[in-house]
């Protein structure tokens, strides 16, 4: 009988973007996930603290996924003091979903600096890990090697995603778009450039009426 697949989507989302919501289209896609729960970081741990509230990013991660029936936003970490340890995450979501396959999400950025994160040595013991690549860094994904004997091809992976609850990583080098918050927060900067192709209507009128990023 196949497990139920749980995406986790960590991110600073200053603000979200149409990156972020393609590579969650693409997971749901290769991985046939029931959901895939974003989790905006309070105090993201290997960045200085956002200007913009955890509420107002939250705020926007509800607008950009709100008419989809499959994400889900999960404040969980909002509720917490402190910085906002991954390690942590999965440990509370382990016990709210102990018998589900769960599968943490990032960026291949974020992969290369896993051995700079809390525990990191751990998350395998709670979730799997996809690494999806990113258009912007030019180079190839580089296996720390702790885990190269967990490093399984896409087509195996998506398999052992729907048969255990956690320990297998994987890589899809399928690339969203090369947006970044960055280069979004950069453009705000300067009223009157056109960024709907960036990131949803709905975000972008949120960052309008509460005067963010100027
Ligand atoms: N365009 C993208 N392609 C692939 N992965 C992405 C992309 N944008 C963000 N991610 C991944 O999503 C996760 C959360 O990203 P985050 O919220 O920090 O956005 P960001 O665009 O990287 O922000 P910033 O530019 O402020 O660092 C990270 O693991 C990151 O690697
Ligand atoms: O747990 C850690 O030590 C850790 C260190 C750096 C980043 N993270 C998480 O990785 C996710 C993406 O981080 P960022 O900084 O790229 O937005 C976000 O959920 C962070 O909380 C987690």
């Amino acid at each position: 009988m196949k497990m139920e697949c749980i995406g986790i989507f960590g991110g600073t989302f200053n603000p979200i973007h149409n990156g972020h919501l393609a590579l969650a289209q693409t997971v749901l896609d290769t991985l046939h996930c029931t959901q895939i729960r974003f989790v905006p970081a309070a105090l993201p741990p290997h960045k200085t603290a956002p200007a913009v509230t955890a509420q107002h990013r939250a705020a926007m991660v509800k607008l950009a996924i709100q008419a989809h029936p499959q994400y889900v936003l999960d404040s969980c970490e909002l509720d917490r003091q402190g910085p906002s340890y991954t390690i942590e995450t999965l440990h509370l979501l382990r016990q709210r979903f102990p018998e589900q396959s769960l599968c943490l999400l990032m960026g291949q950025d974020s992969y290369q600096q896993l051995p700079t994160w809390h525990r990191w040595q751990e998350l395998l013991e709670y979730c799997h890990l996809l690494v999806v690549h990113r258009a912007d860094l030019a180079s190839r994904l580089v296996l720390h090697a702790e885990h190269t004997e967990k490093f399984v091809a896409i087509e195996a992976f998506a398999s052992q995603c729907a048969a255990a609850t956690h320990g297998f990583i994987g890589y899809l080098p399928e690339s969203p778009p090369a947006i970044s918050s960055t280069g979004i927060r950069a453009a705000l900067a300067h009223p009157g450039q056109n960024l709907s192709d960036q990131l949803p209507v709905s975000v972008l009128q949120y960052i309008q009426q509460h005067h963010l990023y100027l």
